[in-house]
């Protein structure tokens, strides 16, 4: 062995013992390493004797290990890291116990007895999610700890996963001081069992005092990092520490071979779940990824080759304009691999309404200029039943900020009462079972659309309501204009010399099914309440009308595809808003449920209402604007409430719509009417019948 003397010795038993991991444990591995490193103390010494302890864990792994394959072990001999906790139940507290010696000892060659105990938690237990700290009971009957154990939860920056530690005082110290002692127990915070915080042991040994800093070897990962690292030592190569947490692979090359895209993962080891994936997993992943997002769809495409390629046009680029295009790209040139930060760029952040989003750059071939890009994979949070993806290709604006919800929620003052005593006998099909549109005859809710229901057995608009609905919105004839007696809009804007009502489009109405029926959920007259079913992703429109809704499948004429969801205002509330916003907001997110507002002589304010998706709101509110063509068709639906001040707005295909169509509908803009709460905007819908061109003609006409 090394000399006494040797103050490094020294400091690696100190180092050692601190962690209480006592001399003759050290001893051997210490040794050992020493010979290996052909006496390189640096190795040993960095990170705070991090080497020297991975090794000896190892080494009591593998001692472990041993014992347990050679049938000598005794059934009731404990093996160093496995023992089972006694005297406790499962998922409970227990003590075990621990030597700890002075580096004198050591140097003594005596190996000092147990002197400290330590207490931790084994398997999964709930604790409260005190950010920083709490107390999770009372140590167990029969126990020699008599004091709660404390539970210090830190975030472990460097592994982004965070970290339990726990501390119990022992029983021949005075308890306000062993909290400060250093008898602790790490332990990992298993995120993965969601509220209930489950705390896994990362190691134990009853030859150990508690450590006061974190040792965790133990995953499967981390046995072959140790693999690695042991080839690696084997192989005679210095031992990096910083390359044996990365996996590196060249996904694409040049033909040459000059240039090559390669894939770098710095995962620590101690990150726990963290498994190497190969590198065609991750190009499958990536593959599929593109073909979801970017619909790349054709047989032909490859992210290979277009990696290949890339590799190539770096070349070329490189011949022609002597530029660089490389900024995010880790290129190896003459095998030597050159860092460049920019690769690394890509992060994951987050919006505004918590979704996770992935941000990249994007590299213009013309310009050399980096563009941010945005994929969401799913901006509803998970509260749709199908995942509804935002794409920015273009890297030119700024991820909406709003909050994503998928039912309407009342802001204050609107009235919208659904109560079960307001559903009369005709209101609802008690006597119907399972599927009211098996029946041969229509049931009661399909009285309001003539006794016929307005959906097919397929969950299509069925063709002749659907007709009816696009000829009073095509031609608002005279008939299918109502006026209110005291228009809620015009009085909102001068209560006491409110102008004439312009006017409202008279709408026909579904009526679904719905709690006081006999029928079940699959019924087919529960269309709307059965949520979003098409895939759908919100996308960057490239005419200048900000974040757009498009299809990502083909869809039959009369398909669902989402209803309007907002905050429910009255329009009042409305008017208030948009008075204080002075119309400095870019777009504007209100539609008015004024359906129903000729049905009664005075409309009371708190009844008029309308849904602004401003501030909450799903997809509907990326839903761009066409004048009187669009693909979308708004029909008034009603389902938990007869009162039809309340309704809900559901858009519907008025054709086949293929994949990768924008989605869109009538406002209903009078782009003449400065003072309507849906604030006309300059339209760029594209369509022959534009309102708003013709307006501009008009004008153009009269200078
Ligand atoms: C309900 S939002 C639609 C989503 C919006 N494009 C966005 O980026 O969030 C309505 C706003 O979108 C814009 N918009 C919708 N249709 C448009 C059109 N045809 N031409 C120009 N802008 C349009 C207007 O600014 C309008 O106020």
């Amino acid at each position: 062995m090394a000399p006494e003397r040797d103050p490094r010795i020294a400091n690696a038993f100190r180092a050692m013992r601190s962690l209480g991991i006592d001399a003759e444990t050290v001893k051997p591995v210490l040794r050992r390493l020493l010979k290996l490193y052909n006496r390189n103390w640096d190795l040993i010494e960095e990170d705070n004797f991090r080497t020297l302890a991975d090794a000896i864990f190892e080494h009591s792994d593998d001692k472990a290990k041993a014992e347990k394959n050679s049938d000598t072990v005794d059934e009731d001999v404990e093996p160093p890291f496995k023992k089972p906790h006694r005297g406790l139940p499962e998922d409970q507290v227990s003590s075990t116990g621990g030597n700890g010696k002075s580096i004198k000892d050591i140097e003594d060659g005596e190996v000092p007895k147990s002197s400290n105990d330590i207490m931790m938690v084994e398997s999964s237990q709930s604790v409260s999610r005190d950010p920083t700290q709490c107390c999770v009971g009372e140590a167990p009957s029969g126990s020699k700890f008599k004091n709660p154990i404390r539970v210090n939860s830190a975030l472990d920056e460097e592994n982004s996963s965070k970290r339990l530690i726990l501390r119990a005082p022992c029983s021949n110290q005075d308890a306000n001081n062993c909290v400060l002692d250093p008898m602790i127990r790490d332990i990992a915070l298993d995120r993965e069992n969601g509220n209930s915080i489950g705390l896994r042991e990362i190691q134990r040994s009853p030859q150990f005092a508690a450590p006061t800093s974190r040792i965790c070897p133990g995953s499967s990962n981390t046995s072959e990092h140790s693999e690695k690292r042991k080839k690696k030592l084997e192989s005679g190569s210095s031992y990096d520490h910083q390359t044996t947490f990365q996996t590196a692979y060249d996904i694409a090359s040049s033909t040459c071979g000059k240039v090559k895209v390669s894939l770098t993962c710095n995962h620590d080891q101690w990150q726990h779940n963290f498994r190497v994936p190969s590198a065609d997993e991750v190009l499958s992943f990536a593959e599929n990824t593109c073909h979801k997002f970017y619909e790349t769809t054709g047989a032909q495409f490859s992210l290979i080759k277009l990696l290949n390629e890339l590799c190539e046009s770096y070349l070329e680029t490189n011949r022609s304009s002597g530029n660089y295009i490389h900024r995010s790209l880790s290129c190896s040139r003459d095998s030597t691999r050159e860092d460049h930060p920019e690769a690394d760029q890509g992060k994951r952040i987050s919006s505004g309404s918590g979704s996770s989003v992935s941000r990249g750059h994007v590299i213009s071939r013309d310009s050399d200029k980096k563009k941010v890009f945005h994929k969401v994979s799913d901006i509803t949070n998970g509260t749709e039943k199908v995942k509804i993806s935002l794409l920015d290709e273009k890297g030119n604006e700024d991820l909406p900020h709003y909050i994503y919800c998928p039912e309407n929620i009342t802001y204050e003052s609107a009235y919208v009462h659904a109560s079960l005593a307001r559903i009369s006998d005709e209101d609802c099909c008690s006597g119907c079972i399972g599927d009211c549109l098996s029946s041969s005859i229509p049931c009661t809710c399909a009285r309001d659309t003539g006794g016929e229901f307005a959906y097919t057995p397929e969950g299509l608009l069925n063709e002749k309501f659907l007709q009816s609905c696009i000829s009073m919105k095509l031609s608002p004839k005279k008939h299918h204009l109502f006026y209110c007696q005291d228009c809620p809009l015009e009085r909102a804007k001068n209560i006491n010399m409110p102008e004439k009502c312009k006017g409202h489009m008279l709408r026909k109405f579904i009526k679904e099914c719905w709690r006081k029926c006999g029928c079940n959920m699959q019924c087919g007259n529960r269309v709307v309440q059965r949520g979003i079913t098409r895939k759908l992703q919100v996308f960057l429109t490239s005419e200048g009308k900000g974040w757009g809704l498009r299809t990502l499948e083909e869809l039959p004429k009369g398909s669902f595809i989402c209803e309007y969801v907002g905050e429910i205002l009255t329009n009042i509330e409305l008017y208030e808003r948009n008075k204080k916003s002075r119309g400095d907001d870019k777009h504007v997110y209100p539609v008015l449920l004024d359906a129903d507002w000729a049905t009664e002589g005075v409309l009371k304010d708190e009844d008029a209402l309308c849904l602004d998706a401003t501030h909450y709101g799903n997809v509907a509110r990326f839903i761009n604007h066409r004048c009187l063509d669009g693909n979308l068709l708004e029909v008034p639906v009603q389902v938990e409430t007869p009162d039809r001040h309340y309704y809900h707005l559901a858009f519907f295909t008025t054709r086949k719509v293929d994949a990768l169509e924008e989605l869109t509908w009538d406002y209903g803009i009078d782009f003449d009417d400065k003072t309507h709460p849906v604030k006309a905007f300059q339209c760029h819908c594209g369509s022959q019948y534009c309102r708003d061109r013709k307006l501009k003609k008009n004008s153009f006409r009269k200078f």
